[in-house]
Parts: structure tokens; sequence; C-alpha cells
């Protein structure tokens, strides 16, 4: 029996790939390239992308891959099954977009994320999907997200915490501070509730050490770090589960890595939900129809269900899905500020000419500065917050049209990791300078015009049905923060000597291709893109 397993493996390996060439030929399609690696079921394949998950630049993997393949499109075939990589504008329009329909997250997905997602909109398929996202696409309208009253109050307090550090003479870590910024932003939006994390202690610049994303304190943890501590523990395994493909389950055959964290993440929730629904019952005991505030997303979905799992469930999918990625967005931005003092200057100028140094910006006026508009767009281009994107396809095969004349042939139940990032970095779509941070591209006729013809090379927010729905607000919230930074700081300047041991890239990336090269921080995922070990800041105020 032992001899069998392997032999049962191998025939239905070469059976498959026999049925999807006859397959793809009937159907008058290319089959994707399939990378071969050396030992059975490219099991040394899997083993470089987790090697280089951990150790090398963010996806320089795939990048590589697709380099010796000379393609944009892969086939990695780990653990004998299909896994597409892909960093082609055409197939990311037909998963995303024109074949919507032929794919859903997939039961490995639902695997890895179901305990933590639950029935949450970022993890549910079919009719689930559908209903979650009409009961919220009425919250997001315009009105509802164009009231800055909150990004005001936290901005204020997280400025402050900057101003104070800069008279001391110290740095901040500015990828804890925007977490911290984006959590107590999305808590009042999200439940009503100011979480308020930014008036707890911070960390001290020299006395912290390397944690699952950024820094944090070498000595004890407070129920704030605790909780951060599991989401980010969540986010790093299902992250290293997703690398080590089909044979996760094997590894924690004993022990489910997430186990710990998940009562932790829901008892922080459960008493702002249990609050809200207790505070509809006594609505509904007195009388009153009206849902308590019609501008909190808790209070609008406890109107809607009264299951309170689900409502647990889809604040645990929103808070995941707001926090670190808008948190990475101005984590990137303020270290793009650092590395290039005129980018600052000038969008400085802007926002001083548009509003002096006091006035906050409105829903119009934010609109109407291009420059903050480009720099948002560039950093989201090198450093898209959820720079992959996984699908799987249904039971049909399909043939998908891809760039170069070609129409791929994908097999049913293959998972496709679509690649933002590298897309984004393309220099056959973005030109030779498509490494390098430059905001102005966004003001060229050339780059507006290509983007216009080409929608999805460009998709930082994904696309189609599924297109993120928090977008607008996220885009408001950054560029509201941006412009209060601005109107106080005049400069910022990466600390290196102040980032946590084993958090800095390696010597030899220097003089490498492509931003590698370029790079003072080690940019990493974990669900999100994140500054490894934080970025340490020092900003200058205009005094
Ligand atoms: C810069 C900030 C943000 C970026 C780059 C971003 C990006 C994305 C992307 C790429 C997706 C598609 C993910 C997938 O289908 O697997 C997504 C989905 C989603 N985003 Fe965002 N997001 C941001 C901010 C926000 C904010 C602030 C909220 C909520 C207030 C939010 C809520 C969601 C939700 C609920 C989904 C799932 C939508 C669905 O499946 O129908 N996002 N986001």
């Amino acid at each position: 029996s032992v001899f069998a397993i392997p032999l049962y493996i191998s025939a239905r390996s070469y059976v498959d790939l026999w049925t999807h060439d006859k397959a793809a030929k009937r159907l008058n399609a290319t089959i994707v390239p399939r990378v071969q690696g050396r030992w059975p079921g490219n099991i040394d394949i899997a083993l470089r992308v987790a090697k280089s998950f951990k150790e090398e630049y963010v996806f320089q993997v795939f990048a590589d891959l697709f380099r010796e393949y000379g393609v944009t499109t892969l086939n990695m075939r780990l653990f004998w099954c299909d896994q597409m990589i892909t960093m082609d504008e055409n197939v990311i329009k037909f998963v995303s977009s024109t074949g919507f329909l032929h794919f859903d997250k997939g039961i490995k997905w639902h695997e890895r994320l179901d305990k933590i997602l639950g029935t949450g909109l970022l993890n549910s398929d079919g009719d689930l999907w559908k209903t979650g996202r009409a009961t919220a696409r009425p919250f997001f309208a315009r009105q509802r997200i164009s009231d800055f009253a909150i990004f005001e109050r936290t901005s204020t307090t997280t400025l402050d915490l900057i101003t104070s550090r800069c008279r001391d003479g110290l740095p901040i870590d500015i990828q804890d501070l925007m977490s911290r910024f984006t959590l107590d932003s999305a808590s009042e939006f999200l439940f009503g509730v100011k979480l308020d994390t930014l008036s707890l202690p911070l960390t001290v610049p020299g006395k912290v050490k390397l944690g699952p994303k950024g820094s944090l304190p070498i000595d004890g943890i407070t129920e704030f770090d605790e909780f951060i501590e599991a989401l980010e523990h969540v986010a790093v395994v299902t992250t290293q589960r997703s690398t080590q493909g089909e044979i996760w389950p094997l590894l924690e055959l004993f022990k489910d890595r997430v186990e710990d964290s998940i009562p932790i993440i829901m008892n922080f929730m459960e008493p702002i939900v249990k609050r809200t629904m207790a505070e509809k019952q006594r609505r509904k005991d007195t009388g009153v129809e009206t849902v308590a505030s019609e501008n909190v997303f808790l209070d609008y979905l406890a109107s809607k269900t009264d299951d309170v799992e689900h409502i647990r469930y889809e604040l645990v999918n929103y808070l995941i899905a707001s926090r670190d990625t808008t948190a990475a967005l101005l984590t990137f931005v303020v270290y793009f500020f650092s590395m290039h003092p005129a980018v600052c200057d000038r969008l400085r100028d802007e926002i001083l000419a548009a509003l002096g140094p006091e006035e906050c910006p409105t829903y119009d006026t934010l609109r109407s500065m291009k420059y903050l508009r480009s720099v948002l767009n560039e950093a989201l281009r090198l450093f898209p917050s959820l720079p992959s994107i996984a699908r799987t396809s249904l039971d049909t095969p399909l043939v998908i049209p891809a760039s170069n004349q070609q129409a791929f042939y994908f097999p049913p139940q293959a998972l496709v990791r679509t690649l933002p990032l590298l897309l984004h970095r393309r220099h056959d779509l973005w030109g030779d300078d498509a490494d390098e941070f430059r905001p102005e591209r966004w003001l060229e006729t050339a780059t507006m015009e290509k983007v216009q013809t080409t929608p999805f090379m460009y998709c930082p927010f994904w696309g189609g049905p599924r297109i993120c729905i928090g977008q607008e607000f996220a885009l408001n919230e950054a560029g509201f923060f941006i412009v209060k930074l601005l109107q106080r700081f005049k400069s910022f300047r990466f600390m290196p000597s102040f980032q946590p041991v084993g958090s800095l890239p390696p010597k030899e990336w220097l003089g490498k291709a492509g931003r590698q090269g370029l790079e003072k921080i080690f940019p990493a995922v974990n669900m999100t893109l994140h500054s490894k070990g934080g970025l340490w800041v020092y900003g200058a105020l205009d005094e």
C-alpha cells in the first residue's frame, strides 16, 4: 500500500495532464505553460516559493519564474495540482470581470479562512455574497462616506503623536501609527465605537523587536497588542498556508495554528455587538423604528438582520479589509516622501495653495487635488495593499483570452493567483521607468490614455462585480490624512537605525535590477503588503 499511493498520484496526474491537453486541442486553445520542477509534484518549486516569501524581495520568485519561462501566465503545478500565477492584464480582466461567473474563492481559500472570516463578504461566494454585497452597497453610497468628521478627530490625535515625538527629537513607527489611525477610524465608522488605540502606549524607539508584521514592544503587551497580535498572527498563518499549498493541513495535523487567536478576536468583538443588539431590542420595545445611527455600519447591519454570529463575522471581515489595506497605503506614501523630498514639496504646495495650513479638505477639494491623487495612485501602483488575489475556476473548462492573441485553456477547479504587484511594474505596459516612484506619470496624457484603453493594467482595488466596496472610503481617508499631515510637517527622514534587528533589506539587494536595488525597507506580504519591522521615520515640523 505504501507504493500504491505515489503510483496512484502519478497516474492521476498523468491522466489529468493528458485530458487537459486533449481538451485544449479540441477547444483550439493553448495550454498555460507548466513549470518543470526537478522533484515529483514540483515539490522543489513549492519549497522555493515558501523560502522566497520568507527571505527574498516581495514576489521575487514569481518574477523569476515568469522571466525564466518568458511568459506572463504560468501553471506551477504544485503537488500535482494546477496552480496558475498571472500578471497578464487580459487574464486578470477575465477572472475578475468578464468571466466573473466562472470563478469563486474556492475550497482551498475556505479551508484556510472560514474559521476567521465565516459568512462575511470578503469570504462569501454565490448567493451569500450577492446578499451581503446588496445589503452593504447602499451604506457605502457617497453621502455617507463623505462625512469626514471621524477622520478629522483621528487625524488630529495621530498628528499630535508625531509632533510630540518630533519635539523630543525622536522617530516614530509610522506603520504602527497608521494601523492605529485606520483601526480607530474604521471602528468608529463600522461599529460606532471609539477603540481609541491611538491613546494606548506607543512602541518606544530602540525598544522593539521584530513582530509578525511590524515592530512589537520588547517588554509586556497590552490588551490592544494582544488583539493586534492575534489579527496579525492569523494573517501570517493564512499566508503561510497559501504558500504551503496542499500540504498545510498535514503540517497542522496536531494543532490548528489559528485556534488560539480566533477567540481573542471574537472576544474583542463580542461586547460591541451585544451592546448594539441590546440597543436594537430596547428601541423595538419602546416602539422606535429608526436605527441608532444612520452612519454606523453595525447599526445599519443590525437593522437588516438578527443573526449575531453573521454580524460578528461581517465586522471582522470589514475590519481586516479596511484597516491594513489603508494603513499600508499611508505607510508607503510616507516611505516615498522620505525617499523623494521633491514629491513631498510639490504635494505640500498643492495642499497649501488649496487649503492653507489649517483648513480641512472636503469631498470636493480632495477630488480637485490632482497631484494628491497621482501620489496615491503611484503608491498603490508600486505597492498595491493586496498584491495577490486568488480565485478558483468552477467545474467547467474555460478558454480565457490572454495577451498576444493567445487564448488559454483553463482546467476546471484550477487555482489562479493574480498578481497586481507584478502587473503594475511591467515595463512593456508602464515604460522603462516602471520601477520608479514618479507620480507625474498620472498627469501625463500618454499614461491616462493607456490606462483608459487597458484598464486592467492598474487594479489595486481589483475589478468587476467584486471590486473593493470601500474604495471611496479608503481614498477619502488616505487623502484627508495626507492633507493634514503635510499641513503640519514639511519633510520626513527614514531612520533605519531604529528598525528592529532583522528587518532591513540585505546588502546583496543593492544594485539588483528593479525595485529590489532601490529599496531601503523590506516589503513583505502577510495577506496585505507591509514593511517588515515597521517604518521608523522622523517628521520635521513646519515651524
Ligand atoms: C487602500 C485601501 C484598500 C485597498 C487597496 C483595497 C483593495 C481591495 C481589493 C483588491 C479587494 C478584492 C479582494 C478579493 O476579492 O479577494 C477588496 C475587497 C474588499 N474591500 Fe477593500 N481595499 C481597501 C480598503 C477598504 C476599506 C476602507 C474597506 C471598508 C471600509 C474595504 C472593504 C472591502 C470589502 C468588504 C471587500 C470584499 C468585497 C467583495 O468581495 O464583494 N476595503 N479590497
